[in-house]
């Protein structure tokens, strides 16, 4: 059983979120935050939507103990922010407990994962029930931290709302720590619990947000299909057209992002 969350431990936290962002190592700034929040988990993600879409700059850098990304919104729709997270699940979850003690109130996680089951093809979305988890930082906040679960309303209006060009598919997926020990028997084991696609931070970032009862969802563009056997070719990244598949994809999370903060 997990030992590194003792649910006895009732004494504060050294460091919070909360305090942080005002220390003399968070901002000097007061930051106040939209209540939907994108978290997005890529790199081209706010490059592409400064160039397609008007944004407005809420934070240059937020407050985060790690990284310091921007925070962007759109002109015209400003209920909704945007950031990018920092990557493997400790930073990831660093800019989440961030943007928390900022005010978010709900997050949409934006992606990718390597897909390993046939059903699921690179440029697919895949929008999880539960993710798996092989990543030591959810077990720092919870006794059972095997599965992350998504907010099952949250998740269900996010699927419909995502379903545009890209295909939307509603399989389980896990989240790793170590990208480089995905080998094909750990991969058929994956797919045995029912995943069909790795990333590595959303299991994280789900269970977070479970654990402080903010609703939270995650959609995983798929970037690239793994070999199932010793027989397949060997791995690669993307797809010829992958370029356009993603700025599609950052297209689609903004609109069902917007879509999702006007119902709230
Ligand atoms: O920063 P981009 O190109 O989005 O890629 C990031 O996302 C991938 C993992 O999901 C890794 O390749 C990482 O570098
Ligand atoms: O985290 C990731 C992302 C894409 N592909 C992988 O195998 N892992």
């Amino acid at each position: 059983m997990n030992t590194w969350f003792d649910p006895a431990d009732f004494s504060r936290p050294v460091i919070t979120a909360q305090r942080h962002v005002t220390s003399r190592h968070g901002s000097a700034v007061p930051i106040t935050l939209p209540p939907v929040g994108v978290l997005f988990e890529m790199g081209r993600a706010l490059d592409q939507l400064t160039q397609d879409f008007t944004t407005e700059v809420i934070a240059d850098r937020l407050p985060c103990f790690l990284d310091n990304p921007p925070c962007l919104r759109l002109k015209d729709h400003p209920q909704v922010c945007f950031t990018k997270g920092g990557y493997g699940a400790p930073a990831a979850v660093d800019t989440l407990e961030t943007l928390l003690a900022l005010g978010e109130k709900k997050v949409i996680i934006a992606g990718l994962c390597g897909v390993f089951d046939p059903r699921v093809q690179v440029g697919d979305v895949v929008i999880p029930t539960r993710i798996h988890s092989e990543e030591g930082t959810s077990r720092h906040y919870a006794l059972d931290a095997t599965w992350a679960f998504a907010h099952p309303e949250l998740c269900a209006k996010l699927r419909e709302a995502m379903r545009k060009t890209l295909e939307v598919k509603a399989f389980d997926t896990v989240t790793t720590d170590a990208v480089y020990r995905q080998t094909l028997n750990k991969e058929a084991y994956w797919r045995s619990l029912g995943c069909v696609g790795v990333d590595m931070e959303a299991s994280a970032l789900l269970q977070v947000c479970a654990c402080y009862h903010v609703p939270a969802a995650a959609a995983l563009l798929a970037s690239d299909g793994h070999p199932l056997s010793e027989s397949e070719g060997d791995w690669d990244w993307g797809s010829v057209d992958f370029a356009a598949v993603r700025r599609q994809y950052i297209h689609q999370i903004v609109e069902a992002s917007v879509q999702l903060a006007q119902r709230d």
